[in-house]
């Protein structure tokens, strides 16, 4: 069971006003927190997932992933994923993370990934509080073609994808930050 992990950092950024994926928190830039978390648990390969325009702006340091800049910017998180995964269509599953999440621990990635083997369904998504958390969560390479339908007919919702596949969902309690995302610079306070 292979499973590439796919760090999503090629959003607008537009309620933090500059590229959030580049903002220092503690010793870390906060995109490294996520792949921090997938290497921890030994996922390669991982790819951070952004546009041409800020491609340069990821450091290498010691961290280690593939940088990959999408043709068309700005599409949304469905197209970053399809675009992801479909240019390695032989990994068995894809483990997606976003950019702003200073909270993700490599324990969380590792209670996901458990929950691959044995399983047939085509999307293992947590769920927190009754709403679903589709950027902390493992697809399957089916996903691909279901993925590619929605877009096609101009649908940009990653949801949408979870009526056409089966998925499993691990419930977390409220008070758990590990899904707290940065979305303006008001969300340190
Ligand atoms: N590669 C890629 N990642 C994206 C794209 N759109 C959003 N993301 C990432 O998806 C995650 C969630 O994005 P949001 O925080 O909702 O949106 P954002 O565009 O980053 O920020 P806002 O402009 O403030 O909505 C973040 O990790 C983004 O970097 C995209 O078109 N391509």
């Amino acid at each position: 069971m292979n499973i590439a992990g796919v760090v999503l950092a090629g959003g607008k950024s537009s309620r933090y006003g500059k590229p959030k994926m580049f903002e220092m928190y503690k010793d870390k830039l906060l995109y490294e927190y996520s792949v921090e978390a997938l290497k921890e648990n030994s996922i390669s390969p991982i790819i951070i997932s952004t546009n041409e325009k800020l491609v340069p702006y990821f450091s290498k340091n010691d961290l280690d992933f593939v940088i990959e800049g999408e043709a068309k910017e700005y599409q949304g998180p469905l197209y970053a994923m399809f675009n992801a995964f479909s240019n390695r269509p032989n990994n068995d599953w894809y483990f997606v993370l976003a950019c702003d999440t200073p909270f993700i621990t490599a324990d969380f990635v590792k209670n996901m990934i458990e929950r691959v083997a044995n399983t047939n369904v085509d999307a293992i998504v947590p769920i927190q509080s009754d709403k679903l958390q589709p950027l902390f969560a493992l697809y399957h390479r089916n996903c691909i073609g279901k993925m590619k339908e929605i877009l096609d007919k101009n649908n940009r919702k990653v949801q949408l994808l979870f009526s056409e596949v089966n998925i499993m969902t691990v419930q977390f309690s409220s008070d758990d930050l590990i899904f707290k995302n940065i979305n303006s610079p008001n969300d340190w306070i």
